[in-house]
Formats: structure tokens, C-alpha cells, sequence
């Protein structure tokens, strides 16, 4: 199994490029170089499309839940739906799938009560401290306005990243950060900034060639030496 830390969070949103059986081929690309660089990547496809990508040897999270009980909720995403379909964290409150802070709040606690990793996203160090008190596992920082911009927030806006990681005083929480990340020098500008990792999408989704760009993205932090 993969190295704990740090981790890479790839969100596969709802780009054409990561969907059917290109989405398969980019989580064998992410579970080989996971295998050959020991960096822990995470893979979130799209919901509808969770069941082809499970039982993989890489980890599987959800874009999103509701914070539900089972029973009459048409539409909504139940988190224990997510485990069957093979998930074993979800992304909450993602800057193109906002909720009100109560029901992060229930996704976190729903999450906690079903062994689901929660990653909670904030735009915000204001909403980074408020999220905190929900005790996710993890906080990624994202500034909407760098998501999809290429201009990577760990070199743009080290401020955001750095205040936030000091706001989360709680040991057990991890700060990622995300937004216009894709080059390996991204990722080692965040983890100088005290993050545990990044979430990123479109500088490996989009790329011309994903399984390049995941062997850049983690060439400067691998334990083991890249070959690819
Ligand atoms: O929203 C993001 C990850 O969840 C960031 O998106 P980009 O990596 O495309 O900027």
C-alpha cells in the first residue's frame, strides 16, 4: 500500500477527459505511479462511474454526499451508498458543490460515524477556522479564482496557504491546498508551506499526457526514484 504522507488528491470533476474508459486508464496511470514512486495518490471519478474503479489498489473518494440518513431522499448521495460503490473518503463542500456550514457539519459527523475520510474545502482562511471545529480529517484551501486557472495557489497566494495551515491548531486535521496546481514544483511549494498534500484537477485531467504529468507532480517529494 502507499506511503501515508503526503497525499495527492485527484479530482476528476466532470471533464469528458476522465470519464468511461479514459477515467479507468488515468486510475491504472495514477495506481502505477503511486506503486512506483510510493507517493499516495487518490483518485475521485465521478459518482455515477464509482463502481468501475473499485477494487483497485489505489483509494477511491467521492466528489461529494448529502448529509442523509437512509430513506426517502431522491437524488441526494446517502455516504453509505459511497462504501458500497467501493469510496473510502469524499470531498464536502467542494467551490462548485458549496453547502451551508450545518450540513458540512452532518457530512463530516456522517462521514466520521461510517469510516469515510472527509476532506472539507474552504475558499476561505474565515471558513478554514469555522470548518476546523467539525474535526474533518482533512481542509483544502482553494481560492475559486485560481481553480482552473493554471496559476498554481501555492506560488500565487502562499499567504492563503500558510494562514491556513496556522489556523487549524488541531494536530489530528490535515491542511491540503488546491487551485492551479500541476508541476511538481507546485506541490513541493506546498508542502514548504506546511500542507499535507494538494488537490488538483485539470493540470492532470486535461493534460496531453496524464501519466507524464502525474510523474512530474510528484518527482520532487517520491521516496523512490522516478522513472517515468
Ligand atoms: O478544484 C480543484 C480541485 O478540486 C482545483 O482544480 P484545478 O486543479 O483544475 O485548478
Amino acid at each position: 500500500m502507499p506511503a501515508k504522507e503526503p497525499v495527492i488528491i485527484l479530482n476528476y470533476k466532470t471533464y469528458t477527459e476522465s470519464m468511461g474508459e479514459q477515467g479507468r486508464k488515468l486510475t491504472w496511470m495514477a495506481m502505477e505511479v503511486m506503486k512506483e514512486t510510493g507517493v499516495r495518490i487518490v483518485a475521485c471519478p465521478q459518482l455515477p462511474e464509482m463502481y468501475h474503479h473499485k477494487n483497485l489498489d489505489i483509494e477511491i473518494f467521492a466528489q461529494h454526499v448529502d448529509p442523509i440518513e437512509p430513506g426517502g431522499h431522491t437524488g441526494h448521495i446517502l455516504p453509505e451508498a459511497l462504501k458500497c460503490a467501493g469510496a473510502t473518503g469524499t470531498l464536502i463542500n467542494h467551490s462548485e458543490d458549496r453547502m451551508p456550514a450545518d450540513q458540512i457539519r452532518k457530512c463530516v459527523e456522517l462521514c466520521r460515524k461510517h469510516g469515510l475520510t472527509s476532506v472539507v474545502c474552504a475558499e476561505s482562511v474565515e471558513k478554514v477556522k469555522e470548518v476546523a471545529a467539525f474535526k474533518p480529517d482533512y481542509i483544502a484551501i482553494e481560492p475559486p479564482e485560481l481553480i482552473g486557472s493554471g496559476i498554481p495557489v501555492s506560488k500565487a497566494n502562499p499567504d492563503i496557504v500558510r494562514n491556513s495551515v496556522n489556523a487549524v491548531t488541531d494536530p489530528e486535521i490535515k491542511v491540503l491546498c488546491g487551485a492551479g496546481i500541476s508541476t511538481g514544483d507546485d506541490v513541493k511549494a506546498a508542502l514548504a508551506l506546511g500542507t499535507h498534500g494538494v488537490l488538483l484537477a485539470s493540470g492532470v485531467v486535461k493534460a496531453k499526457d496524464p501519466k507524464k504529468a502525474l510523474y512530474d507532480l510528484v518527482s520532487l517529494i517520491a521516496p523512490k526514484t522516478v522513472t517515468g
